[in-house]
């Protein structure tokens, strides 16, 4: 049985809102209604029935059909108080508060609350997100306000308060509290001051600019010629990364991005110590001109404890990770040795320098210094690092959500039959593998019709769910092409010419729905050119939604054949890398480079990028090329 019965929400209102220079905050307009019936709106599906807490124009929080209780404590004595009140008048086992000023706060706040309370049997369960601040480092916020708690607790909060507590999490440590992390911090962003409100009227978080502000940073922008150059850095400047952090166990985070540095909490190796199995002996006591012989005062191993010195004419038979013992700076490896046998070691002169087969404690990683910086995508080389700092889990962006479809009447889905005219929609496909490629979480969305209604229904229900859209056809400037028309009507959205083949056309922006956005890639539709424009636009503009640092290696390879090459565009075109005769690397186009001709594609292993002032390629020549795939 549903527990929404069980649970009654309390919107906290009464505060001064010293920080908004006093006006009431949970009237203030927002979007188009006051902030409050934001929060009214997101937490009423969630529970029972919702109260507001209020000490001022109460009339006007009345018009909302919900009771309105102000607090018993006057002079308006924090959010507790009015906790306090709610506790009074609720009439269900449980109480869920939240404040009036987070009109973002997550559809599954009263779920997620409620398993954590039941399952840990706690008394009070509290939403926590982690933020990273400023100077990189990541930390728990717990979010007191936005906090389940039985409502049998009001004897324990009454005395508290009479106490002349006010601190919101004060009264915690006498009471069981399940803190539950949250992984979109931005659902519980609230709104302090009147600067805010106007900046997050749009949707926008702090300082965004709109697309017409980035592009008149342009001296020359032409949207109708527009060079690749100028539409990778519109795009880089206009887009802004997701914050949300998720902590994981240390192998599922994987080719995840990394959200905080990793400060080495130890030094790697631990103590210097032996790079060979050998006998470890003191540089300075090496032979000169004759053979020299040790005697050998015990054995160390790995991993094992010691506490041998050696003194002058003398070593220690020592293991390969072996703690070098005091004294000692030098180890020779044992089938190095002129000589072993009852009467110790032979070194003949010459055969190590002083120094040799030692590794210094942290040579690898010194503790206290960055071991990884945030951004860096996880690759296996990250995982046994931060193994090797003995951390279990990690702190990695959020995945990127990214709803994608295709558009045009003519496309069948596999498994349709292909009635005369149409094809098949290969674009759905191609896409799907390069968002799986970049570690985002996909939505399918299928096949849109070229309808007006039918392009907007799913551009809308394609923002209320991704963080980023990539659609394929439909802008360039065909009769049935209303993509163009519809995605302009539901955001900042500008269309553009490009300066390359293929892949000329492109629609680029932030659409907007029901107070969600998303930012749209309205890809060109001829198979060969989405993939282009995809990897050339979108997939550094969704590696920076990602919060991930990621650049496209350009090798400079020498070119098997002549390639025919206007100036004034880039074209990127499909080759094969390989070695010639040699075994130098060469690169050689495909066959046709039409911009609807997939199997060519397929068939490349690179592309090979001409830039725009270049001209005709001779056999020979070196030329750009970027890899499609990696080692890692
Ligand atoms: N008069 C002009 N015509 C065209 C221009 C131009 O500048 N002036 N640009 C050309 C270029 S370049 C491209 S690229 C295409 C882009 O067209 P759209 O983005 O509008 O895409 P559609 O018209 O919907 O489709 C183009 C082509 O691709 C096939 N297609 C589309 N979606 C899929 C899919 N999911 N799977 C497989 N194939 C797909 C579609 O059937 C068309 O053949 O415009 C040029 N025209
Ligand atoms: O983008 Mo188009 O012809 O360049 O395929
Ligand atoms: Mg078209």
């Amino acid at each position: 049985m549903s527990f929404k019965h069980t649970v009654s929400g309390l919107i906290l209102a009464g505060g001064r809102a010293t920080r908004m220079g006093r006006v009431d905050k949970g009237l203030q307009p927002f979007r188009g209604m006051a902030m409050v019936a934001h929060v009214l709106q997101r937490l009423a599906p969630q529970v029972a029935g919702v109260a507001i807490n209020a000490n001022r124009n109460l009339p006007a929080y009345e018009s909302y059909c919900t009771p309105v209780w102000p607090d018993e404590l006057s002079g308006f004595e924090g959010p507790l108080a009015g906790l306090q009140t709610g506790l009074r008048h609720c009439d269900t086992p449980l109480l869920l508060t939240v404040p009036c000023d987070s009109p973002f706060l997550p559809d599954d706040l009263a779920a997620r609350l409620h398993q954590a309370l039941s399952e840990q049997d706690a008394d009070l369960a509290v939403a926590v997100t982690m933020e990273v601040d400023e100077s990189g480092q990541l930390r728990r916020q717990v979010h007191p306000v936005f906090s389940l708690l039985k409502t049998s607790l009001l004897p324990q909060l009454s005395a508290y308060l009479d106490s002349g507590n006010r601190r919101m999490d004060g009264w915690y440590g006498a009471i069981r509290v399940a803190e539950v992390l949250f992984d979109d911090a931005a659902a519980f962003r609230n709104i302090n001051t009147l600067g805010e409100l106007q900046q997050y009227e749009h949707g926008a978080p702090a300082n965004a600019p709109t697309l017409a502000q980035v592009v008149g940073c342009l001296a020359d922008y032409d949207p109708e010629a527009l060079p690749v150059r100028h539409a990778q850095r519109i795009i880089g400047e206009f887009i802004t990364p997701i914050e949300a952090v998720e902590q994981l166990a240390l192998r599922s985070a994987l080719d995840r991005v990394l959200a905080a540095d990793i400060v080495s909490p130890i030094s790697v190796p631990a103590h210097d110590n032996s790079a060979m199995d050998g006998y470890a002996l003191r540089g300075a006591d090496l032979p000169g001109d004759a053979p020299v012989t040790y005697s050998v005062v015990g054995t160390i191993l790995a991993g094992r404890p010691h506490a041998l010195t050696v003194g002058p004419g003398q070593c220690v038979r020592i293991m390969t990770g072996g703690v070098m013992p005091d004294g000692c700076d030098t180890v020779l490896p044992q089938e190095l040795a002129a000589l072993i046998n009852d009467a110790g070691v032979t070194i003949a002169p010459g055969v190590i320098r002083a120094g040799d087969n030692r590794r210094f404690k942290g040579e690898d990683l010194m503790a206290g210094t960055p071991a990884l910086k945030r951004g860096k995508i996880i690759r296996p080389a990250d995982l046994g690092l931060i193994a090797s700092l003995g951390l279990a889990e990690v702190a990695v962006r959020r995945r990127l959500r990214v709803a994608f479809f295709s558009t045009g009447d003519e496309l069948r889905s596999i498994g349709q039959p292909l009635a005369a005219g149409c094809v098949y929609d290969s674009n759905r496909y191609t896409i799907y593998g390069m968002l799986q490629r970049l570690g985002c979480e996909v939505i399918d969305m299928g096949i849109v019709k070229d309808d007006p209604a039918a392009l907007e229904a799913a551009l809308r229900s394609a923002c209320e769910n991704a963080d980023a859209i990539v659609t394929s056809g439909g802008v360039s400037v065909g009769a049935a092409d209303y993509t163009k028309q519809i995605m302009a009507a539901l955001g900042d959205v500008t269309f553009w010419k490009i300066g390359m083949r293929p892949g000329r056309p492109l629609a680029f922006g932030k659409i907007h729905s029901n107070q969600h956005s998303a930012f749209l890639f309205g890809l060109p539709g001829n198979p060969v050119a989405v993939m282009v424009s995809f990897y050339f636009f979108a997939r550094a503009a969704l590696l920076r939604m990602m919060g991930a640092e990621a650049p496209l290696p350009l090798l400079r390879v020498r070119s098997s054949t002549a390639i025919r090459k206007k100036p004034g565009r880039t074209e990127y075109q499909r080759g094969i890398l390989g070695t010639d005769a040699d075994g130098r690397p060469q690169v050689g186009i495909t066959g046709s480079q039409g911009s609807g001709i997939l199997r060519s594609m397929s068939e490349a292993n690179c592309m090979v990028v001409l830039h725009d002032e270049q001209g005709n390629v001779a056999a020979g020549d070196l030329v750009d090329v970027v890899l499609f795939d990696g080692l890692v």
